[in-house]
């Protein structure tokens, strides 16, 4: 649905020239959702802006739903660009423009009926669930309420692609929740397919089929969420997955738990969650096991969990424990300091 090939994008001034882009290759499958998560800088605007050509890549190729955006001419990019809804973080609402406006104004510009218009507004306002906010002016609306209308405005041009650009950064928490829930939703029910760029991985693990970690321009990994997460990665990776599991455990207490037994973190995916494998190996091997963090999240369609534990017992009782647990499909790694 989306494929960037070998693209590059470089910002010349006459001081320097800023390398945006570095080759960056993906393909984002119709109907799913795609993240993109990296820190400030290492590229996402640009890769976000170079798919609807907000952004001129300099080198590569854009395809979008089988037009090969680069290169098209104006009238034909404008025509492209109806198929690619885009939400932002600052949301750009026009300020003295009702909800109903707002929506309604760049439908019309696209030469839409005026009768098409308003079924369409009333619609897609129902869909995000503001229909009682037509006649409000965003100045009147909440964060989360100006972003629905956002979202309420890309969809109504009824486009394959929804492109997301931070929309949930400026959000408190909760509002971040109900957003990405409505995110999921019109995935679901409308078959958009959704490219997001974020720099929280708590986006990525609630609504993310697949994602690409972005670093000075480049990918750095990409994969599914799954995978990414289950597997050994980068460590600009491991630190986004990190910022959802804060461990917080003074380095005195591993010290000295250390010298009587291993202090060991478990992360385990989907079936080995629910299996109650400490008090198994406890049982088993006579070991005592010391619970000293430990989170379950629910990724978009398993969860996954992570475990600080400490071990005693014997050094064969706990080594067995360990090689009990690793052959149960856990994934364990020692803390040491
Ligand atoms: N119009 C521009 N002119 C010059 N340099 C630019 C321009 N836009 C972006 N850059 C540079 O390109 C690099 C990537 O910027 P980009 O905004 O794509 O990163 P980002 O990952 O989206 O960061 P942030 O999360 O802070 O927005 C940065 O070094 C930035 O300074």
């Amino acid at each position: 649905m989306i494929e960037l090939k070998k693209v590059s994008k470089t910002f010349a001034s006459k001081k320097s020239n800023v390398k945006a882009l570095d080759d960056v290759s993906l393909h984002v499958k119709k109907g799913e959702i795609y993240g993109v998560i990296g820190y400030s800088g290492a590229g996402k605007s640009t890769l976000i802006r170079c798919v609807n050509m907000l952004e001129k890549p300099s080198e590569g190729e854009i395809v979008v739903n089988g037009i090969t955006m680069t290169g098209l001419p104006t009238n034909k990019l404008r025509e492209a660009r109806q198929n690619i809804g885009i939400i932002f973080q600052g949301f750009n609402l026009l300020k003295t423009a009702t909800v109903y406006e707002n929506i309604a104004i760049p439908l019309k510009l696209t030469g839409i009926a005026k009768t098409e218009i308003d079924e369409r507004v009333k619609k897609y306002l129902a869909v995000v669930g503001l229909e009682e906010k037509a006649d409000s002016y965003p100045g009147q609306l909440s964060g989360g309420q100006k972003q629905r209308v956002a979202i309420a405005r890309a969809l109504s041009h009824e486009p394959d692609v929804l492109l997301s650009d931070e929309a949930t950064s400026a959000l408190d928490p909760e509002t971040t929740e109900s957003i990405l829930s409505l995110l999921l939703k019109i995935n679901k029910e409308f078959g958009i397919t959704i490219l997001l760029i974020t720099h929280e991985m708590h986006v990525v693990q609630k609504i993310c089929d697949r994602v690409a970690v972005m670093e000075n321009g480049r990918v750095i990994e990409e994969g599914k969420v799954i995978d990414i997460f289950s597997k050994k990665t980068s460590e600009t990776t491991k630190k986004f997955i990190n910022s959802l599991f804060p461990e917080d455990i003074p380095e005195e207490v591993i010290s000295s738990l250390s010298e009587q037994g291993p202090v060991i973190r478990l992360s385990f995916v989907g079936d080995s969650t629910g299996k109650p494998a400490l008090a198994e190996v406890a049982k088993k091997y006579d070991v005592y096991t010391n619970i000293l963090s430990g989170n379950i999240v629910q990724l978009k369609n398993e969860p996954y969990g992570r475990m600080v534990i400490h071990l005693q017992g014997t050094n064969d009782q706990t080594e067995a424990a360990i090689a009990y647990l690793e052959a149960e499909g856990v994934h364990i790694e020692r803390v040491k300091l």
